[in-house]
C-alpha cells in the first residue's frame, strides 16, 4: 500500500505558540481516514499544511508522493480541498462560481458533473453565491472539491451546517469517491457524523495524534448502555453472573429489586455479557449502540472524559 499522506515529525509554531507539535499520520491511498479533535486541536492547520496554504515550521510533509510547496497548478488538479471557513460573497451565480474553480483546476468534463452533484445536494445553481445560506454555500464547497474527480479529497468539517438528509448524501459520494479509488482525509467535531464512512480516525489534541484507530475497533471499545429485567426469582443468579462480566459497570444492582432488572454501561466486547444471560428467563433486554463520542472524548484529556463521561 502507499501512501497518499505522508506526515512525519510535522511542527508548526504561530510565534512562540506551537500549534502542531510532532504530527505523523499517514493516509494509505483508498482509505478514508477522519480527523477528530476538540477546537484548537490543529486540525485545519494540519489539512492547510497538505495544500500549501500552511508551511511547515519542521518535519516533512508529502500528498500523493509530492512536496506540497513545489507541487504547483499540477499538484492542484489532483486534490479536492474542502476549507473550514469558506469565503463567498460573491455576486456571481454558483454556476459561475464554480465554472470559475474549474477553469482554475483545468478540470475537463466538470460542468456536467456540477449540476448532477448540485441536484444530488438539492443546491440552486442560479441564485448569487453570497445570497445563498451557510448550508448552501457548504454545498458549493463540497461541489467545488468533488468536480474535477480528484485523486485526494481533503475536507476540513464537510458536514458542517448540512442537514442530516443532506449529510447523508455527502456521505453517499463520499464512499463513491472511495469505491473508485479516491483518497479521503476529512475532519470534524463529531465522530458520529463521519462513522459511517470512515475506515479508520486519527484523534488530535494540542497538535499531537494521540489515537489512530479502525472505527471497527473503536466500536468494539466503545461503552454502549445496558439492561436487563429478568423473572425476579433468577434475579440473583442475575446479579452473580454479571457481576463477573469484564468490562461491565452496574449502575443498578439492588439485590431486591421486585422487577428483576439491572443496568450499566459495558465496555469492549457483548460476548460475556450475552453468555451470563444463558438460561435465565429473560423478561426484557436493551443493548444501546456503542457510544463512538464517549470512546473518543476519552482522548480529549482528563477534564472533558471526566466531565462529560460521568454525566447522568
Ligand atoms: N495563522 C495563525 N496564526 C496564529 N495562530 C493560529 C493561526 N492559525 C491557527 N492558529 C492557532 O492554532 C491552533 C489550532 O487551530 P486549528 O484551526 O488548526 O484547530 P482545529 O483543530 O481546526 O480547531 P477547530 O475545531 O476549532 O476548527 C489554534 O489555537 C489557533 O488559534
Amino acid at each position: 500500500m502507499t501512501s497518499a499522506i505522508a506526515i512525519t515529525s510535522l511542527t508548526k509554531r504561530f510565534g512562540r505558540h506551537t500549534v502542531l507539535d510532532g504530527i505523523d499520520l499517514a493516509v494509505e491511498t483508498g482509505r478514508v481516514v477522519g480527523l477528530i479533535g476538540p477546537n484548537g486541536a490543529g486540525k485545519t492547520t494540519t489539512m492547510r499544511t497538505l495544500v500549501d496554504i500552511v508551511r511547515p515550521t519542521s518535519g516533512t510533509v508529502r500528498v500523493l508522493g509530492v512536496d506540497p510547496r513545489t507541487g504547483g497548478a499540477a499538484q492542484r488538479r489532483r486534490i479536492g480541498y474542502l476549507p473550514g471557513e469558506l469565503a463567498m460573497d460573491s455576486r456571481q451565480t454558483a454556476r459561475s462560481v464554480l465554472a470559475h474553480y474549474a477553469a482554475l483546476d483545468g478540470a475537463s468534463g466538470a460542468p456536467a458533473r456540477i449540476v448532477e452533484l448540485a441536484a444530488r445536494l438539492g443546491l440552486d445553481l442560479d441564485r448569487p453565491a453570497r445570497a445563498l445560506s451557510k448550508g448552501n454555500k457548504q454545498k458549493v464547497g463540497v461541489i467545488q472539491a468533488f468536480a474535477h474527480d480528484p485523486e485526494l479529497l481533503v475536507l476540513d468539517e464537510p458536514t458542517s451546517g448540512l442537514d442530516p438528509l443532506v449529510q447523508q448524501e455527502f456521505l453517499r459520494i463520499v464512499r463513491e469517491a472511495r469505491d473508485a479509488g479516491r483518497t479521503v482525509l476529512l475532519s470534524s467535531h463529531v465522530i458520529s457524523e463521519i462513522a459511517h464512512v470512515a475506515d479508520e480516525v486519527a484523534v488530535l489534541r494540542e497538535g499531537r495524534v494521540v489515537a489512530r484507530s479502525s472505527i471497527a475497533a473503536l466500536r468494539a471499545a466503545a461503552p454502549r448502555e445496558v439492561r436487563v429485567r429478568v423473572d425476579p426469582a433468577h434475579h440473583d443468579a442475575l446479579l452473580r453472573r454479571i457481576a463477573a462480566v469484564p468490562g461491565l459497570e452496574l449502575a443498578r444492582r439492588r439485590a431486591d429489586d421486585p422487577e428483576g432488572g439491572a443496568s450499566g454501561t459495558l465496555s469492549g466486547e457483548i460476548g460475556a455479557f450475552v453468555a451470563a444471560l444463558s438460561g435465565l428467563a429473560v423478561r426484557d433486554l436493551v443493548v444501546q449502540e456503542p457510544d463512538l463520542e464517549r470512546a473518543v472524548l476519552a482522548y480529549y484529556g482528563p477534564e472533558r472524559a471526566v466531565g462529560d463521561g460521568s454525566a447522568p
